[in-house]
């Protein structure tokens, strides 16, 4: 393994990661490392470059200049599905589902993408009772068991994103991605979703990345933040610092980054 530059933690490492759409620079020489059992919650202001972030690390992106290592190797160049299939997986906002497929079927699909076991075989075959056994497990972890049948499409919106949840668990990466988890839901459903998230980090052998606005979130979840400004990478660190800092409260001006005092209970609902 090829990791001058990792420390034996390290899973993931960009280094001046770099795109740029024309004269704007979306992401500009951003370089951070991500050790296993971290969560690690990406945020600032809109237009920052989290979600251009995002796309760098999962391969929806090339960068422009710059490089990215997993697990020691190279994947600077390397394609999204090819880094899906090497354990970098990433929750897409409801764009994952297969709206015609039902719960189950939809299920199926992340739990045998490794394998290449499709769909026919689960419309077909009662062998892969591993794969099986896997959706049985997933559908539960997300409390989806009793929906199994529902087509995707007919969900309420909490259920789509429990799903695709339970759908990036199924794949069962090393690096998770989550972008705006929460965003849409109800308030008595987002505890679903936060306690997952929860519980993969206390594997605490798995990377989680989160690019997330709701500084309750984050302050409940996270280990570290990462802090995008116009692109850079503007601070790094232990949550309530560095939401305390003036250069990160400056970096916010015009939005609500709320301040780091104790909350009331109704105000983390
Ligand atoms: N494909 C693209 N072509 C041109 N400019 C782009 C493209 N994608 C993103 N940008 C620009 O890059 C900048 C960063 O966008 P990005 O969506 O990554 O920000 P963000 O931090 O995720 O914002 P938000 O919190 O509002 O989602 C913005 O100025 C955006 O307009």
């Amino acid at each position: 393994m090829s990791s001058s530059h990792t420390t034996p933690r390290t899973l993931l490492e960009a280094r001046d990661l770099t795109i740029r759409f024309g004269g704007h620079t979306a992401v500009d020489a951003v370089s951070c490392a991500f050790d296993n059992g971290t969560l690690t919650a990406i945020v600032g202001p809109n237009g920052a470059g989290k979600t251009t972030f995002f796309n760098l690390l999962s391969g929806q992106l090339m960068p422009t200049a710059g490089k990215l290592w997993f697990d020691g190797q190279d994947i600077t160049r390397t394609k999204a599905p090819k880094r899906a299939q090497m354990g970098i997986g990433r929750a897409f906002q409801l764009t994952n589902l297969f709206p015609e497929l039902s719960v189950r079927e939809n299920m199926w699909l992340a739990a045998s993408a490794r394998t290449g076991a499709g769909l026919v075989m689960h419309r077909l075959a009662d062998g892969y009772g591993d794969i099986r056994d896997k959706v049985d497990h997933y559908l539960a972890r997300v409390s989806l068991a009793h929906r199994g049948d529902w087509l995707a499409a007919t969900l309420p919106h909490g259920d789509q994103r429990k799903l695709e949840v339970g759908m990036l668990l199924a794949l069962e990466p090393r690096v998770f991605m989550f972008d705006e988890p929460t965003a849409g839901m109800s308030v008595d459903e987002v505890p679903v979703i936060l306690d997952l998230i929860q519980a993969i980090r206390e594997t605490r052998d798995k990377v989680v990345l989160l690019v997330e606005h709701k500084m309750d979130v984050v302050r409940s979840l996270a280990d570290r933040i990462i802090v995008l400004h116009e692109g850079r990478l503007l601070d790094e660190g232990e949550p309530e610092k560095v939401i305390a800092s003036p250069l990160v409260q400056q970096a916010y001006l015009g939005e609500v980054l709320d301040a780091p005092e104790t909350e009331s209970p109704e105000a983390s609902a």
